[in-house]
């Protein structure tokens, strides 16, 4: 059984150039890139030109942008390294965060509450998408920090990030988005868009898993996660992933060259895989935050009078999101979906289909009859 593969939000293939960018880093140059010697000189070269290739995809430069192993960890980084600061200091630290936030961002300010820090989340309309007058109606003196996401994972929903920045930069407040499911898919640029502090991981856009990045502003301070002999501007200790942050270098360089190009396809894609199912299965077929801008890869789909896992279950040579792999649909519905206030008859047969470049037309089509044909088998 040949799978078609539409799952990328949740991770994408390594480029085969991406690879090829790689191989050495395993092989022959092993070395760190911290030692005086010529070969160590040379991977020191390489790791930063890798950390310039990502600079580039954002328009910032190299000394802003700080590697890491996960956007988990990135975004760990942000929340963390900014609560540190304050509650060192023994000064309050409020933080707001949004209703659909990856776990990434959601489990690290819950945690910081443990910590001591007061956090407010900041609701969505019903398209998915937060109010900048909601979001200045929750700060307070003592917020230090806002994250909110710049695409959401099973939505792909997009947040009016630079309106609600300046919300933050009036009041001097740091501003953190998540852009793990933007960045290689739309144009993501921290000084156009306002913000301090910014997440981006490498296996979403045809990069390596292990590698991500950090945007730190100039001028924000954070305290590191990770303490040690120094590295990654003394914010992660250890020895560095050179091998992975290399093909995250390459991978930033070649989704950067192709944004307009692969954003094109995958609106077409999207569109002639919506129109198939929506002229075929006569009931109600939504699609999750139809009415926002959203990233042109990602339909967070619900097939009426049947649950996800079912629908799914039923063809098992399509990969695809539902609930059980901790998004979208299903039983144990959403926090995304509740946050858009999505009655539960219309989102327990949703999942999230997510297109990639390696998609194609023939994909799509037989991707929209498999389901089509499992959605009429459950329903009658
Ligand atoms: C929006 C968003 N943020 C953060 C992450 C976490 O990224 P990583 O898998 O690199 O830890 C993901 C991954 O699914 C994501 O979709």
């Amino acid at each position: 059984m040949k799978s078609i593969f539409l799952d990328y939000n949740s991770t994408t293939p390594i480029a085969p150039s991406v690879q090829e960018a790689m191989l050495p880093f395993m092989a022959e140059f092993f070395a760190g890139p911290d030692g005086l010697y010529a070969q160590s000189r040379a991977i020191e070269e390489s790791l930063e030109d890798a950390r310039g290739q990502v600079a580039h995809l954002l328009g910032v430069t190299s000394d802003e942008i700080v590697f890491c192993g996960s956007g988990t960890e990135s975004c760990n980084l942000a929340i963390k390294g900014v609560a540190a600061t304050y509650l060192q200091q023994e000064k309050p630290c409020h933080i707001v965060v949004s209703a659909v936030e990856h776990p990434a961002v959601a489990q690290t300010a819950q945690f910081c509450r443990t910590l001591g820090c007061h956090v407010s989340v900041v609701d969505v309309d019903r398209h998915g998408v937060v109010n900048p007058d909601d979001l200045a109606r929750l700060l307070r003196p003592e917020t230090r920090l806002v994250s909110i996401m710049m695409a959401n994972d099973e939505t792909g929903v997009i947040q009016p990030i630079s309106q609600l920045a300046e919300v933050c930069q009036q009041k001097d407040i740091l501003f953190h988005t998540d852009a793990c499911q933007a960045a290689g898919k739309i144009p993501v640029n921290p000084n156009q868009l306002g913000v301090d502090l910014l997440s981006l991981s490498s296996h979403k856009f045809y990069g390596p898993k292990g590698a991500a990045a950090l945007f730190v502003g100039e001028g924000v301070t954070l305290n590191p996660l990770i303490h040690g002999a120094g590295g990654e501007h003394s914010l992660r200790s250890g020895c560095e992933n050179v091998m992975a942050w290399v093909g995250m270098g390459k991978a930033a360089n070649l989704v950067g060259r192709s944004l307009d190009s692969s954003a094109e396809k995958l609106t077409s894609l999207c569109k002639q895989l919506t129109q198939k199912l929506m002229t075929s299965i006569p009931d109600r077929v939504i699609v999750h935050g139809a009415a926002a801008q959203r990233i042109p890869n990602t339909l967070c789909i619900n097939f009426p009078h049947i649950s996800a896992q079912q629908l799914l279950r039923r063809v098992p040579e399509i990969c695809a999101a539902t609930s059980a792999s901790g998004s979208v649909g299903g039983t144990n519905c959403s926090p995304v979906l509740q946050a858009m206030g999505v009655p539960d008859e219309d989102k327990e047969g949703t999942i999230r289909l997510s297109l990639g470049w390696y998609t194609s037309e023939e994909e799509v089509d037989r991707a929209a009859e498999l389901l089509i044909h499992a959605w009429e088998s459950l329903h009658h």
